[in-house]
């Protein structure tokens, strides 16, 4: 039974995401509104009705994108892939969104100079298991993730220790010999004197877009998903591209055609009128080579501006996420 429910989002209210998550909706021209304070989880979106914020952790906007009970949401892609068994079925990764990069690992102390490689860890758990009768201890709180990628690698002698937090101190604590855990700049890692795998990147993790094909997607939520997609891609485009306009006589309709695809560059008014300027976008990176060659082509003055927003008519996030709801 299909009801017309509003489009719930959920949103990093603490910890590595939270800033990231919040600039990026502000940037999109999404103000998140939380009427009672930092202590109430549920919000709203000014200006837009039919949205409804939860303010919730990383971890927790999973389980809600997990059950259909947010449609929408920001956490990272480690998180998905460990707490959701049947991720691509459960929920569609839109878009990786440029932060909250993070690797999930196996590291081992630094004194093992002969473990390189999971191969050798697999010798390392053998010999544990045959010596002593022990096995190999892995402190995680990446227990599917861990479970999938030794099994991929054949390596069964060990066991997990559920870690909940300074997950690596365990091997100097005594409590593991080796953990499974994120890392993004090493200096936990070396802190703790561990070092990485050679093959030992188990999953490179972003913050993600991510929609939930469990929700109930209704006339009102789809709306304001739309909309919500449209200004996130129409921010995407004005931030990646510039907009160049020139007066270009010498260039006729096809040689200017020629010109923008030497540039990746697209004239989003057509070719102009005879003796009006030609207006180009073309990605930040090809800026100054398109400026270049539109001198070269006779162009006195030349004019680039970065939009603020710029909305098109396909919409690749939208179309996606609506392809995959059917
Ligand atoms: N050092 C980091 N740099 C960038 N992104 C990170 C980093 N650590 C974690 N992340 C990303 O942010 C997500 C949430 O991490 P965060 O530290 O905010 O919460 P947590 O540790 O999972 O939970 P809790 O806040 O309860 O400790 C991680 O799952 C990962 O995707
Ligand atoms: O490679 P680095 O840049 O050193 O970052 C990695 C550390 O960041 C995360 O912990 P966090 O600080 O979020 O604390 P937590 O254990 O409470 O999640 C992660 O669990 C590592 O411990
Ligand atoms: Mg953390």
């Amino acid at each position: 039974m299909s009801t017309d429910t509003p489009l719930v989002i959920a949103v990093p209210s603490k910890g590595r995401l939270q800033e990231n998550a919040a600039a990026f909706f502000a940037r999109a021209g999404l103000e998140l509104h939380r009427p009672g304070g930092a202590r109430d989880y549920r919000g709203a979106i000014k200006g837009l009705p039919g949205v409804e914020v939860l303010f919730l952790s990383a971890s927790e906007i999973v389980t809600q994108l997990a059950s259909g009970a947010a449609h929408l949401g920001i956490t990272g892609e480690d998180l998905v892939r460990e707490q959701v068994l049947d991720a691509d079925a459960a929920v569609e990764l839109l878009t990786p969104l440029g932060f909250g990069n993070a690797n999930v690992v196996v590291a081992v102390p630094q004194a093992w100079i002969d473990v390189r490689t999971m191969a050798d860890l697999d010798d390392v758990a053998s010999d544990m298991r045959a010596r002593h009768g022990e096995r190999m201890r892995v402190a995680t709180k990446y227990i599917n993730l861990t479970r999938g990628f030794f099994s991929a690698h054949g390596l069964a002698d060990y066991r997990i220790v559920e870690s909940l937090g300074a997950t690596e101190g365990a091997p100097a604590s005594g409590s593991a010999e080796i953990v499974v855990d994120i890392t993004t700049t090493g200096a936990t890692l070396a802190a703790n004197a561990l070092k990485i795998l050679d093959d030992g990147v188990m999953l490179r993790s972003w913050a993600n877009l991510v929609a939930s094909m469990r929700a109930d997607w209704g006339p009102t939520a789809r709306a304001a998903v739309r909309t919500i997609l449209t200004r996130i891609a129409a921010e995407e485009v004005a931030r990646t591209t510039r907009e160049v306009s020139a007066l270009v006589p010498a260039l006729d309709r096809e040689a200017l055609e020629n010109l923008a695809n030497r540039f990746s560059a697209r004239l989003p008014f057509g070719a102009p009128a005879s003796g009006a300027p030609a207006t180009l976008v073309c990605p930040a990176g090809q800026v100054f080579a398109l400026v270049d060659a539109l001198s070269a082509a006779g162009a006195d003055h030349v004019g680039v501006r970065k939009l603020e927003y710029a909305f098109r008519r396909e919409n690749a996030l939208a179309e996606r996420l609506f392809r995959r709801l059917g």
